[in-house]
C-alpha cells in the first residue's frame, strides 16, 4: 500500500451510535466505510461472538472487514448478560437492568468491546479487546445510546450519557479496543 494512501476499511455494524464514535476516534486516520448489515450472532462467549460475527461479515462483503460487539458484564452474575446485552437492554430497559442487581451489594460492572478484524472470508479473525469498569446506576443523562445512562465509569461522577462525546471517546471500553486495532494495522499496511 503506498504510504500516503488511506487504508479503506469496512467496517459491518448495524448500529449508527457505534458508527459515529468509531469514525470520531478514528477520525482521518482511515478511510472507514461503513456497511449496514444486522448480522445474527451466536451464542457463546465475547471471543467465540466477536469472531463468529466476523466471519460472518467477511463472507458477506467477500473482502476484508471489521467487525464490533460489545458486551455489559455485571461482576454479581458471573459476567452475564455479557454479549447478550442487547436482548436484556431490549426486553428489560434501564430499570430492570438496575432491577437485576437489586439482590446484591455488587453494581459493578464492565463494558468489553471486541473488534474484530478479517482479511476475507477464509481467515480466522483477528481480535482487540477493551475494557472499561464501572457501576450500574438508575438512569441519569440523554437516552440517546444503549445503556450509556446506566454505566457510570470509575472515578467518574458522570454516567456514560451525561459525559461529553469527546471524553466518552477518549476512555470509553470502544476507544481501548481501536487502540489496539490501529496499532495492528499500523504495523501491518499490507
Ligand atoms: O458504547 C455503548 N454504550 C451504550 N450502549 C452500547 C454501547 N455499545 C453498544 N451498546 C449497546 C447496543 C446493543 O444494544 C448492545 C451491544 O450489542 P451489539 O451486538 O454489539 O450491537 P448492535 O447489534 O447494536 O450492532 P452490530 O450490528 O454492530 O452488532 O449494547
Ligand atoms: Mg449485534
Amino acid at each position: 500500500m503506498a504510504s500516503k494512501e488511506l487504508r479503506r476499511l469496512v467496517f459491518v455494524t448495524g448500529n449508527k451510535n457505534k458508527l459515529a464514535e468509531v469514525q470520531a476516534i478514528l477520525g482521518t486516520s482511515v478511510n472507514l466505510v461503513d456497511h449496514k448489515l444486522d448480522l445474527s450472532e451466536i451464542q457463546g462467549n465475547t471471543r467465540e461472538v466477536a469472531s463468529d460475527k466476523c466471519q460472518r461479515a467477511a463472507k458477506e462483503i467477500n473482502g476484508s472487514v471489521i467487525t464490533e460487539d460489545t458486551a455489559l458484564c455485571f461482576n454479581a452474575l458471573g459476567g452475564l448478560p455479557g454479549p447478550y446485552i442487547k436482548w436484556f437492554l431490549e426486553k428489560l430497559g434501564h430499570d430492570g437492568l438496575n432491577r437485576m442487581l437489586a439482590g446484591f451489594d455488587d453494581k459493578s460492572a464492565y463494558a468489553l468491546c471486541t473488534f474484530a478484524y478479517s482479511r476475507g472470508p477464509d481467515t480466522e479473525p483477528i481480535l482487540f479487546e477493551g475494557i472499561t469498569h464501572g457501576t450500574i446506576v438508575p438512569p441519569r443523562g440523554p437516552n440517546n445510546f444503549g445503556w450509556d445512562p446506566i454505566f457510570q465509569p470509575d472515578s467518574y461522577e458522570l454516567t456514560y450519557a451525561e459525559m461529553a462525546k469527546d471524553i466518552k471517546n477518549t476512555i470509553s471500553h470502544r476507544y481501548k479496543a481501536l487502540e489496539k486495532l490501529k496499532e495492528f494495522l499500523n504495523s501491518n499496511s499490507d
